[in-house]
C-alpha cells in the first residue's frame, strides 16, 4: 500500500485481493473515489472517477485485480487488509450460480417444476459476524450474473430493508446502491419488536406468511424461482433463538445454510436438520476480520438511523416527510399480543401465562403512543391484520385527547393508505 496526500485526502494503492476498510462516522463527510483499476464495495462495483459519499457506514473497498482509490474526509478508522474471506465467499457464490443456471434451464422446459427452483440460501451466525454483508455480496454477484434474487431480511433488530421490527423481502434487480440501498418496493410484515423473543408466536406466524407469499411468487414466475432467495437472520443463536432459526430454515425450505464463524452452530444445525431436511447443505464460512463488533448503544443508534432513513432519507438521498394532524376517529390502533410479556418467573408458582400472543387489542389514542413507530396495515378489516402485509410506517408525534386528534409524521402528505395502525414496542426519538 502507498498512501499520500493531506489529512483530508488519502490515496491508497491496493494490490490484488486486498481491501481498504473504513469506518466513517455519521455527520462527518467522507467519500471514496476509484482512480484506477477495478474495485467493489460488498459486490457493488465502483465507477472510475465518481465520488461516492459513505458517511455513517463501515465498509471495505475490495479489489480482485488491484486499484488506486482516494478517500476524501477523515474516517475514524482506515487501513488495508491482506487477509479476507472473499475467495471463499466467491466460491460459494459460484456454486449457487451453477444452481441458478440449472434451475433456469429446468424452468424454461417445464415451468413450475421443482427443478426450476433456484437456491434458497440462509445466512446464520452470531451478531456482527458479517451476515448482512455476506447477503449483500451474494445478491450483488447474482445481479451481475443477470439474476434478480429475492433478498429476505428476518433480522428484526438490525435489518436493512426498512425500519426495524419487520420481516421483509425485496427483489434485487440492480447492484445495491451505496447511498440509496435497494431501489425497489419491498413486501413487509410488521412484527413491531426488535427481538424475536418478545413474541415468538407472532414471529413464527409472520415467517410463515412471508414464506407463503414468496413461494406463490416463485410458482407464478420461473425467473423469480430460478433466481432464488438470500435470507438474512438475527444474531441470536442460542436457546429460543436457535429454535427460531431452525423454524425459519424449514418454513422457507432453505436448501443452503451458510453458518458464519461458529463450529458449534454449524455442527448442531447439521445434526438437527439431518432428518427433517436431508437435502439441505449446511456449510461453514469464515467471518471477515473487518466485520465490526457493535455494542448495545451502537446497535440502538443503528436502529434509530434506520427509522430516520425511512422518513428523512439516507445521507446523500434526502426525503421530505409530512407532519399531519388527523382525527383520532379516522385511525384505529391495534397491538398484537397482550402487551409486554410477564416472564413466567413473575407469575405465582405453577401458573402459566394465559395471554394470547396473537390477540388483537384495540388501543384508544393516548400519550403512551408518543414516539411510537406504527405500521399502516393493508388490512381492509381488523380481523385481517394478522394476515396482511403493511404499506408503510408513521411516527406518532402528539396525541391530543381533548381535541381527539393525533399528529404524526408520514413519508408523504395526503391520506394514509389504510386506517388500521399496528403498534409494538418500537419507539424512535427522532423529531
Ligand atoms: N470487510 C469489512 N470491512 C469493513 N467493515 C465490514 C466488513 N465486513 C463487515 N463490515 C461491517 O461490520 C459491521 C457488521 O457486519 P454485518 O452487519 O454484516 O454483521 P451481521 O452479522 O449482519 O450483524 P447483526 O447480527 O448485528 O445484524 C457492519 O457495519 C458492516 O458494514
Amino acid at each position: 500500500m502507498a498512501a499520500d496526500g493531506g489529512s483530508t485526502s488519502t490515496t491508497h494503492t491496493l494490490s490484488a485481493n486486498q481491501e481498504l476498510r473504513l469506518e466513517c462516522p455519521s455527520g462527518k463527510a467522507v467519500s471514496i473515489k476509484l482512480e484506477e483499476g477495478a474495485a467493489e464495495v460488498f459486490g457493488t462495483e465502483l465507477q472510475r472517477g465518481k465520488s461516492v459519499p459513505v458517511s455513517g457506514q463501515k465498509l471495505a473497498v475490495f479489489t480482485w485485480q488491484g486499484c488506486k482509490v482516494t478517500v476524501e474526509g477523515e474516517p475514524s478508522v482506515q487501513y488495508v487488509a491482506d487477509e479476507t474471506p472473499m475467495a471463499q465467499y466467491l466460491n460459494t457464490h459460484r456454486t449457487l450460480a451453477a444452481r441458478r443456471d440449472e434451475a433456469r434451464r429446468a424452468g424454461a422446459s417445464s415451468p413450475g417444476s421443482p427443478a426450476g427452483r433456484g437456491p434458497v440460501v440462509v445466512v446464520v451466525g452470531p451478531t456482527d459476524s458479517g451476515k448482512s454483508t455476506l447477503c449483500r455480496l451474494l445478491c450483488n454477484w447474482a445481479v451481475r450474473d443477470g439474476y434478480a434474487p429475492t433478498f429476505v431480511d428476518l433480522d428484526v433488530g438490525q435489518g436493512t430493508i426498512t425500519v426495524p421490527g419487520c420481516l421483509s423481502a425485496v427483489p434485487v434487480e440492480q447492484p445495491i446502491d451505496l447511498v440509496e440501498g435497494i431501489n425497489n418496493i419491498p413486501i413487509v410484515f410488521f412484527y413491531g419488536h426488535s427481538s424475536p423473543g418478545e413474541n415468538p408466536t407472532l414471529f413464527k406466524l409472520l415467517v410463515d406468511k412471508l414464506a407463503g407469499v414468496l413461494a406463490r411468487r416463485a410458482a407464478a414466475d420461473p425467473s423469480v424461482a430460478a433466481a432464488g432467495c438470500v435470507i438474512n437472520t438475527f444474531g441470536w443463536v442460542d436457546g429460543l433463538g436457535y429454535e427460531l432459526q431452525k423454524y425459519l430454515i424449514q418454513a422457507f425450505q432453505c436448501d443452503v445454510v451458510l453458518a458464519m464463524e461458529q463450529d458449534r452452530l454449524h455442527a448442531t444445525l447439521q445434526q438437527d436438520l439431518k432428518a427433517a431436511m436431508p437435502r439441505t447443505s449446511i456449510l461453514k464460512l469464515a467471518k471477515s476480520g473487518g466485520a465490526v463488533k457493535r455494542e448495545g448503544e451502537e446497535r440502538r443508534g443503528a436502529r434509530e438511523a434506520r427509522v430516520r432513513d425511512y422518513f428523512y432519507g439516507a445521507p446523500g438521498a434526502p426525503l421530505q416527510p409530512a407532519t399531519m394532524t388527523v382525527k383520532a376517529t379516522d385511525l384505529a390502533v391495534y397491538r398484537i399480543g397482550s402487551g409486554p410479556r410477564a416472564p413466567n418467573t413473575a407469575l405465582p408458582i405453577g401458573a402459566v401465562s394465559l395471554a394470547d400472543p396473537l390477540r388483537l387489542q384495540a388501543l384508544p389514542p393516548s400519550l403512551e403512543m408518543l414516539q411510537a413507530v406504527m405500521a399502516v396495515s393493508h388490512a381492509p378489516t381488523p380481523d385481517q391484520i394478522l394476515n396482511m402485509n403493511v404499506a408503510g410506517f408513521v411516527l406518532i408525534k402528539d396525541v391530543d385527547t381533548a381535541r381527539g386528534t393525533v399528529t404524526l409524521v408520514a413519508p408523504a402528505a395526503g391520506q394514509l393508505p389504510g386506517r388500521y395502525l399496528i403498534t409494538g414496542t418500537l419507539r424512535s426519538s427522532i423529531d
